[in-house]
């Protein structure tokens, strides 16, 4: 397994949401993270990312292993596309943005500002910033939104090529990627008894 989680609870706003969740992700694999709004996917992916510790258990690989698109992009307003990339490739101690530029469709955007990106461009930028971390773990939390059909077809083969190249991916979303080979791991399953009653639940589960 490239990725194990061993009975871990996540929490959020000081109440344990998710509990008891043991799972894994084999290199090559994409496991789908399904559940109502409310149900603690952005909670889960945010634990795995290292932006806030676990209640309880244990998980195999550092969040150093592991690269977070969350719902805000992080983009720099002041920089250019490729500025931007090669800001992120710095920090992570990688070299050349041009396959991820490529990868996301931004070459003819490359010299654009951040600050003056559609919504769809800013999230493939935010995508694109996955391909030059070089980590093998990717978190993606809804990743398709904003995207137009042309782009979810883009990322959906930039996920394809980062699993064959024997990466991972834990992914949160609504939208079918077509990922033929993806295992869907339903929270509801993992469900916080200390959550029941207290509200964080009771709109996510009933
Ligand atoms: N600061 C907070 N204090 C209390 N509860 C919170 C706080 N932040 C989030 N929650 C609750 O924690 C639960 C899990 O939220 P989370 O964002 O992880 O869900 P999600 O499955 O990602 O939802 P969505 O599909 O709507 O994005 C929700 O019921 C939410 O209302």
């Amino acid at each position: 397994m490239l990725l194990s989680v061993s009975d871990l609870a996540v929490a959020r706003g000081g109440v344990t949401v998710l509990e008891g969740m043991t799972f894994g992700v084999a290199a090559g694999q994409a496991l789908i993270l399904r559940g109502p709004n409310g149900a603690g996917k952005t909670t889960l992916l945010r634990t795995l990312a290292g932006l806030q510790p676990a209640v309880a258990g244990a998980v195999s690989v550092p969040p150093e292993a592991m690269a977070y698109a969350a719902h805000a992009d992080g983009i720099k307003a002041v920089l250019t596309v490729a500025e931007n990339l090669e800001f992120w490739a710095a920090v992570h101690g990688t070299r050349g943005i041009g396959a991820a530029l490529e990868a996301m469709d931004l070459v003819g955007l490359r010299n654009r500002r951040g600050a003056h990106l559609s919504a769809g461009q800013k999230r493939r930028l935010g995508l694109a910033r996955l391909l030059v971390t070089g980590r093998p773990v990717w978190l993606l939390d809804e990743p398709t939104v904003s995207l137009d059909v042309a782009s979810v077809a883009l990322f959906a083969g930039v996920v394809r090529g980062h699993l064959a190249g024997g990466g991972a991916a834990l992914i949160a979303t609504h939208v079918d990627l077509g990922l033929g080979e993806a295992v869907v791991l339903d929270l509801s399953a993992f469900k916080a008894r200390a959550a029941a009653g207290t509200g964080a639940f009771d709109e996510a589960f009933g």
